[in-house]
């Protein structure tokens, strides 16, 4: 991959579930060591979006290519693709009953042949650079909300993934772990050299530290821009939502799923 291949494109991208189009018409690119924040609201498709970059979900047409390759359906492919992507899911999905060092060492366990002692200090380097190193030998338990989302967070860069994929990395945060969990996802992302995708519906906490926004709602992308210009749009649909307002262009009575397929 050349250094000036996006890291994800979308093209002309169609996504449904339950027979269901969700999202229709999407174009993306995502420029190497950029930020960008995937807003929208409640049931819009973020999580959709998500899941055709990490190829839970096969697109109904179009094109989606993460590292510089289409994301490949046949299971051993896609198992190799995701070995670069760093995911960072809604909650934490941290192992209780493992403490913090050992929950960030389960990919290096599962990925590679490295000797205990080696995993062990790049455990350490992984939870310094969200700063918990002290907290290695804590249990989940034992850690606030926003610690244990850095624990997740560090595990989630432990195999030194070139992007990294954050769904929804605020929610049951206070304001104050929010500022520090978002200034994080900023430092690491410059630091390390690596790309992020944040899906939020968290707005005011996401803008400051992205690069480029996208607003989906209606089925597609309704804004695409820097920060600055999402918060001047005069758009109606960008305003609604931004401003939270139930009623405006954003129809809210979508339809419920029709059957579970994932
Ligand atoms: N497994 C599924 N089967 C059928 N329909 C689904 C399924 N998952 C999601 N949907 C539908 O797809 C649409 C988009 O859902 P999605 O979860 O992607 O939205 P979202 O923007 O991530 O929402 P939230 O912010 O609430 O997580 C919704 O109408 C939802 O009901």
């Amino acid at each position: 991959m050349s250094s000036d291949t996006p890291i994800v494109r979308l093209t002309d991208l169609r996504l449904s579930r339950g027979g269901r189009d969700v999202l229709r018409g999407i174009h993306l690119t995502v420029p190497r060591g950029s930020i960008v924040a995937v807003l929208g609201p409640s049931g819009s498709g973020k999580s959709t979006l998500l899941s055709a970059l990490t190829g839970e979900l096969a697109p109904a047409s179009g094109r989606v290519e993460v590292l510089g390759r289409d994301v490949p359906q046949r299971s051993r492919a896609l198992l190799e693709l995701r070995k670069g992507l760093g995911v960072l899911l809604q909650g934490n999905g941290l192992l209780t009953d493992l403490t913090a060092a050992e929950n960030v060492a389960l990919p290096l366990r599962a990925h590679t042949d490295l000797p205990d002692a080696v995993i062990r200090r790049l455990v350490l380097m992984k939870l310094h650079a969200v700063g918990l190193r002290a907290a290695a030998d804590a249990y989940p338990r034992e850690l606030s909300g926003g610690m244990a989302r850095r624990v997740a967070l560090a595990r989630a860069l432990a195999l030194d993934p070139p992007l990294m994929i954050y769904d929804e990395p605020l929610t049951g945060l206070d304001p104050i772990a929010s500022g520090v969990v978002m200034s994080l996802v900023r430092r690491l992302n410059d630091t390390l050299g690596l790309t992020s995708i944040v899906v939020t519906h968290h707005v005011h906490e996401t803008l400051p530290v992205a690069d480029h926004a996208i607003v989906i709602a209606n089925g597609g992308i309704v804004f695409s821009g820097t920060p600055e210009q999402l918060e001047a749009s005069a758009d109606p649909l960008v305003q609604q939502f931004l401003r939270g307002q139930p009623d405006g262009p954003i129809a809210f009575d979508a339809a419920p799923r029709a059957t579970e397929v994932a």
